[in-house]
């Protein structure tokens, strides 16, 4: 590998299991020292995509590579990966004692003092079985071995799902002081996306088994906003500026639109239009992205508005209760 190749490139990758493609023919590659948002509903395909990227699983065809070369059966690769994911397993008499005395073993740059501290952090008894342990202290166990591990590069596979808000943002808070003095490579999957917005610098959007969304996270933030004002106002401006329209609702006379595909032209016009401008969230723009409300195939077919498009079946296609006015 040389400084240049990414740590992780992927291309033309499909994975079927019997007919049903859980990818498909999917392309991306995640930048060297970055830490990467995995997003997608249920059943994406987040998971299968990290299970091939860790070695775990074969593409049924397309290339998948990590550090320059084929994860698979490669343990000069695997050595620098950490997997870190809620159903972990261990042995049926481990405490978590056993599991962080363990871990070097596994992980060369593996810190026992920052370990010692996150067991601190979250509360965690390391002298209880692993089986008696409660869901969020079995997932804190998860978390603290993806941290201290410090692996070149470290997946996270939605580590959290039992840490209360307050684990969380000590999660967040020691990834990213962390991440800041040992930069590495960090790919996070997760349904609580206003929660990791912040810590993002890049966000692939993964929807049934294909990439909707690969685009450096700051991009995405300024990208998509709600506009309100006189709906023959606002449909005229979304119409000019060929906005892709993904929500809509109307009240009275005033129409309310979620668009992406926002710049600073398009703010200013807005702006000197009399039209009002609303920030977007990340996860806002993903849910819409990804069908709600306007479900995939609707949203396609109602953007982007081109000149053809007629304000009726606008309506028609976009009403709806939710959305960029809240
Ligand atoms: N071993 C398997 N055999 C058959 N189908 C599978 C297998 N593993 C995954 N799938 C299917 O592949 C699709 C993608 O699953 P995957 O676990 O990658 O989704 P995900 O994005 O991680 O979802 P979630 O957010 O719910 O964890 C799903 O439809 C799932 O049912």
């Amino acid at each position: 590998m040389t400084d240049t190749t990414p740590v992780i490139e992927v291309r033309d990758l499909t994975k079927r299991f019997g007919s049903m493609a859980a990818l498909e023919q999917i392309s991306l590659t995640i930048p060297t020292d970055s830490i990467t948002g995995l997003l997608g509903r249920n059943g994406a395909g987040k998971t299968t995509l990290m299970h091939v990227l860790t070695g775990q699983d074969f593409p049924t065809s397309g290339d998948a590579r990590v550090f320059g070369q084929t994860p698979a059966e490669n343990a000069a690769v695997l050595q620098h990966i950490a997997f870190i994911k809620e159903s972990q397993k261990y042995p049926d008499d481990f405490k978590p004692k056993h599991v962080f005395r363990t871990a070097p073993w596994f992980f060369e740059n593996w810190d026992a003092d920052f370990a010692a501290q996150l067991v601190d952090d979250f509360r965690l008894p390391l002298n209880r079985r692993i089986k008696k342990l409660s869901r969020g202290q079995l997932s804190a166990v998860g978390v603290i071995v993806g941290l201290a591990s410090r692996a070149p590069l470290t997946f996270f596979d939605e580590p959290y799902l039992g840490l209360d808000a307050v684990a969380r943002q000590i999660f967040y808070d020691r990834l990213l002081a962390d991440y800041a003095e040992f930069p590495r490579t960090i790919v996070l999957s997760t349904h609580l996306i206003d929660e990791v917005a912040n810590l993002l610098e890049h966000v692939v959007v993964i929807d049934q088994g294909r990439i909707i969304l690969d685009a450096p996270a700051d991009e995405l933030r300024g990208r998509a906003a709600g506009i309100v004002g006189a709906q023959a106002d606002v449909d005229a401006f979304a119409t000019r500026h060929r906005l892709e329209v993904l929500q809509r609702e109307e009240l009275g006379g005033t129409a309310s639109v979620l668009v992406d595909g926002i710049d600073e032209v398009v703010r200013l016009d807005a702006l000197n239009s009399g039209l009002q401008l609303t920030p977007v969230s990340l996860q806002q723009l993903i849910v819409r992205r990804t069908g709600g409300t306007l479900g995939g195939a609707d949203a396609t077919a109602a953007a982007p508005l081109e000149g053809g498009a007629t304000r009726a079946g606008f309506r028609a296609r976009t009403r709806s209760r939710e959305g960029a006015s809240r």
